[in-house]
């Protein structure tokens, strides 16, 4: 371990020989009867409080302008309006960003072996002759920041973390590579360790919160790690693959930010709890373009329940449901057995009567299929070559007195019959997504022809009943939204749909918006000119990337982050896919974690077929979250996962054995929240997980919903409440003071991943954990206190 400075008589003399030269901007008017530690603290609080006024004077500057653009007419030309819209855009981020850095603005800073300073933090400010006074933490520059450690300490002679209060630096913790190198003492490769253990051990808020001071070497080499391909981290539980996702987000937009910011980036969550558990990183880090999603919100219109059986999530998520939706609508493409016949003209002295035989359909089809078309854009094609046919057949029968133009018309009125639309639509039936699944999802008999491969069981899984007249559908599941999509691609929008209006940009529209952006500047605005024509269609003001990215199913962003990758399945990753064109990604998961009946057993299963030989796995090795002792409860849960898995090294112990307490089965309700009651006390206004299995009886969830506090998962204070009773599947990603994990025969037993859920639920405290069992406890567990 490195000592602090100010209990370390060699550091204290480097630092103090950096110090003193009186060039440096740590300088800050030392008293020479002060001790070297106040001196020290004097310093750092002069040149922070000066960073502080540069960014008073920057916002006040970003206001002024705001106010400006305010005060404007808000009438003028397209052009005007596009401009003056740019501008406040412009301005009202900037301000965003100066607010964002207000906490800790300064974090730390590092020394050249020649003393000279470079002082890291949110983002970069210079004084007013532009010379820099701190840099931002993702500046190439601030990498050996983070990256120094006693054994590679890459130019940096000592490196200082300032732990702030407010605006006001109340303490600062130093390491001096070169002394301890020197001295050949045993040195922790922790960065900042004080920082890190008082950030690690404070109390949960239930949101978390960046690490931007604390970032650790190995995490460090990820979040900076090239934007190109497919980055897979794995990593156990609490070694912060969430938060350094998010820390790349914000690293990725500032250092690509011409390549990113105009189509965005999209971080995915496992569910809504989780992703409110998260959202406050990337606001405090400035910033705001990055959408945040589950995979159940990504088809527009939709937002997808949790509601699925295991048997049809598995199905559903099968790689091979994406050839069964293909051939379900090849299935609802009807051939006459024969023929059919239709009258046409009926309200006309010539009506006629029609024979369409079933090689003239065959014809029709085939047009529609030469299209390479989606479904419903290839039908005109089909009516085309339906109704030209006709329409020369009735000319040759009328005897041959009609030219071409008339043999057009006659097609073209053909098509107004109602009963050649009845023939085009058993041919060719125009659908929307939802109307595909409806109809596959409510016929066993197109089921059981689009998936000869799967068994009665599987077919039966996706059965839905017919709500009946008046009654509202089933609501479309998480697992239905990657088929949804599937759907829509396969089928195109219907005519008439917004997405086909939105097709068609004048040239004018796209004139004006190059205008704006040469005038502008590329980077000001983050957009092409088409995308900033298309915010003005129909007079709409400029709207946030995350708003229209969310309308629009074909966006496709710049860069796309995978949280707990693992529980993804094969149809979601294909939904993924389309939403990242370039194959830019990051994938952070572990996959001793995954739960989810199609989720993945192996990387390679989920990116071999997408990205084959371009994605890069690394791997992060330290817990920061659990506590040893709780993490050595989990080896043998771990073993039972994968022998060959080893658990991440806690970067601490917290003093407090893990243990079980056998409860009476008669009573299990009373007892349990007796002791609910008894761990929340001694919590001190800390929080606590209740975590079950799938099923927890009914008796039990009452008894504990008479307490205070106690939420369930799914509510919308899950994350506020004291209590929350949640599933392994909904504690995912997220961390609790204190857990207790009810029933652990019954988590592993629920379905064939329950092992997996077992190290879930066990590896959420940070402080606490409690067993809490009427039935036998499980032998992998043999390891907890008996209370
Ligand atoms: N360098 C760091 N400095 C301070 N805190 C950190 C650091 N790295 C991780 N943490 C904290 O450790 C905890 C676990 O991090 P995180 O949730 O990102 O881990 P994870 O690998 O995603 O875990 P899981 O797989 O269990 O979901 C969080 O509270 C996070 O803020």
């Amino acid at each position: 371990m490195v000592p602090t400075s100010s209990s370390s008589s060699e550091l204290n003399s480097v630092v103090d020989a950096g110090a003193g030269n009186g060039t440096n901007p740590g300088d800050g008017g030392a008293q020479p009867s002060d001790g070297w530690h106040t001196r020290e603290l004097r310093a750092e609080n002069a040149y922070v409080g000066r960073l502080y006024d540069r960014l008073e004077a920057q916002r006040a500057f970003a206001s002024a302008r705001l106010r400006e653009i305010h005060l404007q007419d808000r009438g003028g030309t397209a052009q005007s309006r596009m401009e003056r819209d740019t501008l406040e855009i412009h301005h009202t981020r900037r301000l965003a960003e100066l607010h964002a850095a207000e906490y800790g603005l300064c974090f730390g800073r590092i020394e050249s072996a020649d003393g000279e300073r470079q002082y890291i933090g949110r983002i970069a400010l210079s004084d007013e002759d532009h010379e820099p006074l701190l840099t931002d933490w993702r500046a190439p520059a601030a990498e050996p920041f983070y990256r120094a450690t006693p054994a590679a300490p890459g130019g940096v002679a000592g490196r200082r973390h300032l732990r702030s209060k407010g605006r006001t630096v109340v303490d600062f913790d130093d390491d001096a590579f070169g002394l301890n190198a020197l001295a050949g003492r045993d040195s922790s490769e922790l960065s900042g360790e004080t920082a890190l253990l008082a950030s690690l051990t404070a109390a949960r808020t239930g949101r978390m919160g960046d690490i931007v001071s604390t970032i650790q070497a190995e995490q460090d080499r990820v979040i900076r790690s090239e934007l190109g391909g497919v980055l897979v981290v794995q990593g156990g539980p609490g070694t912060g693959k969430t938060v350094v996702a998010l820390h790349r987000a914000a690293y990725l937009l500032y250092t690509h930010r011409d390549r990113l910011a105009k189509r965005g980036v999209l971080v995915i969550g496992p569910n809504t709890t989780f992703l409110r558990y998260i959202d406050q990183v990337l606001p405090a880090l400035g910033e705001s373009e990055v959408v945040l999603s589950s995979i159940g919100a990504l088809y527009p219109g939709v937002t997808g329940t949790d509601t699925e059986t295991p048997e049809a999530a598995a199905v559903k998520g099968d790689g091979r449901m994406a050839r069964v939706l293909a051939d379900a609508l090849e299935g609802l493409r009807q051939l006459p057995e024969d023929s059919w016949t239709i009258t046409v003209g009926r309200r006309s002295p010539y009506h006629v009567e029609l024979e369409i035989g079933r090689a003239l359909c065959e014809r029709a089809h085939a047009a529609a299929h030469r299209t390479g078309e989606p479904h419903n854009l290839a039908r005109p094609d089909l009516v085309e070559r339906l109704s030209s046919e006709l329409a020369l057949r009735i000319a040759r029968d009328r005897g041959g007195n009609m030219n071409l133009d008339d043999v057009a018309n006659l097609a073209d009125a053909l098509v107004g019959e109602p009963e050649f639309q009845a023939v085009a639509d058993r041919l060719w039936p125009l659908l929307s997504p939802e109307q595909l699944l409806t109809t596959l999802f409510g016929s066993p008999e197109l089921l059981a022809r689009a998936m000869p491969d799967f068994s009665e069981a599987q077919r039966a899984a996706l059965l839905r009943d017919d709500p009946g007249p008046g009654q509202d559908p089933a609501p479309w599941t998480t697992d239905d939204v990657p088929l949804l999509d599937e759907a829509a691609e396969l089928l195109g929008p219907l005519p008439g749909s917004t997405v086909s209006r939105q097709a068609q940009l004048t040239a004018q529209e796209l004139e004006f918006a190059k205008v704006v952006l040469e005038d502008f500047g590329v980077g000001l605005v983050e957009m092409d000119a088409e995308m900033l024509a298309r915010q003005y269609q129909g007079e709409q003001s400029l709207r946030p990337l995350a708003e229209r990215a969310a309308e629009d199913r074909t966006w496709g962003f710049g860069h796309v982050i995978v949280d707990e990758a693992q529980e993804l399945s094969p149809m979601a990753w294909r939904l993924l896919t389309r939403r990242c064109p370039g194959r830019s990604m990051t994938i952070v998961g572990d996959l001793a974690q995954t739960g989810a009946p199609a989720g993945l057993s192996s990387w390679s299963e989920a990116l071999e077929e997408y990205t084959a030989g371009r994605w890069r796995t690394v791997e992060l090795t330290v817990n920061y979250r659990t506590p040893a002792e709780i993490m050595r409860i989990t080896e043998g849960v771990l073993r039972a996962v994968d022998p060959a898995l080893t658990v991440p090294t806690a970067v601490r112990s917290g003093g407090v054995r893990p243990w079980s307490l056998r409860i009476p089965e008669e009573d299990r309700g009373a007892a349990l929240r007796a002791v609910v009651e008894r761990e929340l006390a001694a919590l001190d206004g800390g929080r606590m997980a209740v975590i079950h299995a799938p099923s927890l009886p009914g008796e039990l969830v009452d008894a504990l919903a008479e307490l205070d506090g106690v939420v369930v998962a799914d509510g919308p204070s899950a994350l506020d409440s004291p209590v929350v009773l949640m599933t392994a599947a909904q504690a995912k990603g997220l961390e609790f003071d204190a857990v207790l994990v009810v029933e652990p025969a019954e988590i592993l037993a629920a379905h064939t991943r329950g092992v997996n859920d077992l190290y879930v639920a066990l590896t959420r405290a940070t402080r606490n954990l409690g067993v809490v069992h009427s039935r036998e406890l499980p032998q992998m567990l043999e390891g907890l206190d008996a209370r």
